[in-house]
């Protein structure tokens, strides 16, 4: 018999990534002759940026553009850097997403791996040419490979290879492109570059154009340190992160495996961490039934649940006779419970009811309570639960008992749980923590997850990430000639529960600061991510609503229009949250990433304080200017006239009264 679905899924076939970006190459940024222009440039240049830094190298980058037709154009770009081994080149040129960076938690430029397939991707659709590259790890071999993209595998095919001797070292990647233009605009490859040296003072990028050759010097003669790797905090694991570890580590038990791909997961806090699955794994026993339930079955024996409805909540009005009942029910409490637990589980009876109760049986209950210790009425009094469901319970016990292991213990005083059944369930976390992490299965990686956030951890490390710096962003925005220039380098933090990031902010005000527009100089905005220069997406970017969300005119501008104003921004973050592969907007606007987004401000705010002063500080020196300008045309009529009311030479008056004035 034929189905609806007949027909629909003969066409049904798999399709693989670089398939899909071959149909979507404006998502890696391809769209548009002078964007796809720039997404090449950036591509290769980020590379080798990123190369030269890890290996501690001081970057030597040349680009030479050359036109071929109206929109072909022949592009090269050559680092010194540590070069890619011959047999890696195919996959990094050929297959998207392979590289040595996604899996790491690193500050670096590049993070998907796709970028470089991407170039070759975009070559091959415009020309049908492969993508040559020279490489060389400064083993005295040359390799030069040409590398053309089976698309359908996802794999780079190697169409030539040839070896050479020679004593050099780096990569150089020379393709031909169509349906590209080169320009001098502000979203070509040249502004791109001036400001990537900005960003990155130590590196030199020679650019030769179509027209001539431009050099972007360094600034710094210093390598920076190099980024370090850390290691994911613990808050900001979910159990699908922790699954997809646990197939992948080396470590062959769970409890080590959580001491060596965690930070901050110190052997004590792997006691601390069983501890609270050991709680947990207690009161999920009970879930389900109330904790009036379990007071009155487990521990009180009295049967009370009259007063609690099917919900657990309370239901009716205790009258003045069920007092009695109250207290008859506290006399059960066995004597060879401590003190203080008695007190404690008196509390939660007492909360239950008096937030049912009126003024009248309150002052009855205290004058039934009278003898117990002050704090009790007043606790029940400012603390009392409406619910008594499980939940609740869970969260006041562990308000008061902060430590899992004491709160465990209270159980057990508490006959609510036995110590067979607490070493049942020990012995079974026990036996959890010693599996080979390749068995982990979602529930246990789920309790992992959720006992981590009551846990207390240090802020994840920071150390790792890489500022570039008041000083050289200071250098570089003094390339503008501004009068005033003011930068701040926040403290790094972190965002959604442990990744680290940095902000770095910097204004330059007058001189060249500022683009041209309308009507005259109005606000430029930078923005960089891990010091790469972002062009394009501007106004869907968070970084952008960041400093739109300032208050410029508080700080002493008219407007963002007419200022000659130069706003510098860079995120730095072993994860940028772009929105999306062509990593050209950032996804930290005030409702998509609040952490980012208030440290915007904060380091904005700063700067601009410093800004408004200078700016009140001119406008005062040109008042007062304007009014010794005004007062010296007086003081040549008034000199005028003293000279011959006293008969004295008009110049010595005028001098002396210019003197006087200054
Ligand atoms: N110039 C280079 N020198 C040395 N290694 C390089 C160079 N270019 C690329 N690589 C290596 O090739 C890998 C893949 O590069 P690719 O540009 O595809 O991705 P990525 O930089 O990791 O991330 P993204 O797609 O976000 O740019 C890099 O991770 C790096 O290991």
């Amino acid at each position: 018999m034929a189905t609806e679905s007949d027909g629909i899924f003969d066409e049904f076939k798999e399709h693989s990534i670089s398939e899909f970006f071959r149909k979507n190459r404006h998502m890696l940024g391809y769209s548009g002759k002078l964007r796809s222009m720039t997404t090449i440039i950036h591509e290769l240049i980020t590379n080798s940026l990123d190369a030269c830094e890890e290996a501690e190298i001081l970057p030597d980058i040349d680009i030479t553009i050359k036109k071929l037709g109206s929109d072909h154009y022949h592009i090269s770009v050559e680092d010194n850097g540590p070069g890619i081994p011959p047999e890696f080149v195919p996959k990094v040129f050929g297959k998207m997403l392979a590289g040595s960076k996604m899996h790491r938690l690193v500050q670096s430029r590049g993070q998907q791996g796709i970028g470089a397939a991407g170039v070759l991707l975009f070559a091959q659709i415009t020309t049908g040419k492969p993508l040559r590259i020279t490489t060389s790890t400064g083993d005295g071999k040359i390799h030069t490979l040409d590398i053309k993209m089976s698309v359908e595998k996802n794999e780079g095919d190697v169409v030539n290879h040839e070896i050479r001797d020679g004593v050099w070292r780096g990569i150089k990647v020379e393709g031909e492109f169509k349906e590209i233009t080169y320009s001098r605009r502000e979203q070509g490859p040249f502004e791109y570059l001036r400001r990537i040296s900005l960003s990155t003072p130590h590196a030199k990028i020679v650019l030769t154009d179509p027209e001539e050759t431009i050099t972007f010097d360094r600034t710094v003669e210093i390598i920076p340190d190099r980024p370090e790797e850390m290691k994911p905090h613990p808050y900001g694991l979910t159990p699908d992160e922790l699954l997809y570890t646990s197939r992948r580590t080396e470590f062959t038990k769970i409890s080590s495996m959580l001491t060596g791909e965690l930070s901050r997961m110190t052997s004590k806090r792997l006691k601390e961490l069983q501890d609270y699955m050991l709680r947990d794994k207690l009161l999920e026993n009970y879930r389900g039934s109330t904790f009036w339930d379990i007071v009155v079955n487990c521990y009180l024996n009295v049967n009370i649940n009259q007063y609690v409805g099917k919900d657990g909540k309370y239901n009716k009005y205790v009258d003045k006779n069920e007092i009695s009942d109250i207290e008859e029910i506290i006399n059960t409490l066995p004597d060879s419970l401590p003190d203080l637990k008695i007190h404690y589980l008196k509390y939660i009876i007492m909360d239950y009811l008096i937030g049912k109760l009126d003024e009248e049986t309150i002052k009855e209950i205290k004058k039934h309570f009278k003898k117990k210790p002050e704090n009790f009425i007043e606790f029940a009094e400012k603390n009392y639960l409406n619910a008594s469901l499980m939940d609740e319970f869970k969260k006041k016990s562990r308000d008061i008992t902060k430590s899992p292991s004491e709160f465990v213990n209270t159980l057990i005083d508490m006959a609510m749980v036995s110590n067979e059944e607490k070493d049942r369930f020990k012995n079974e976390i026990k036996n959890v923590m010693k599996m080979n992490p390749s068995k982990m299965d979602w529930k246990n990686a789920e309790l992992i997850v959720r006992v981590i956030q009551d846990m207390d951890f240090m802020a994840p490390s920071t150390i790792g990430l890489r500022p570039i710096g008041d000083e050289n962003i200071k250098k570089s925005l003094s390339t503008l000639n501004p009068e005033f220039a003011t930068t701040l380098t926040r403290k790094p933090k972190t965002y959604k529960g442990g990744v680290p990031f940095a902000v770095e902010v910097g204004l330059a005000y007058g001189g060249d600061a500022g683009k041209m527009g309308d009507t005259g100089r109005k606000m430029e905005i930078m923005r960089f991510s891990n010091h790469v220069p972002l062009l394009f997406d501007t106004s869907g970017c968070g970084l952008t609503s960041g400093v739109k969300s300032v208050n410029w005119r508080r700080y002493g501008l008219r407007s963002e229009e007419d200022v000659p104003l130069t706003v510098f921004v860079n995120l730095i973050s072993t994860h940028i949250p772009y929105t999306s592969a062509g990593k050209q907007a950032i996804a930290c606007s005030a409702e998509e990433n609040e952490e980012i987004f208030n440290e915007i401000r904060q380091a904005l705010m700063i700067c601009a304080r410093g800004m408004e002063k200078h700016i009140s500080k001119i406008r005062k020196e040109k008042e007062e200017e304007q009014k010794r300008k005004y007062v010296m045309k007086y003081a040549v009529i008034f000199a005028e006239g003293l000279a011959s009311i006293t008969g004295k030479p008009k110049e010595d008056i005028e001098e002396r009264i210019i003197e006087l004035l200054r």
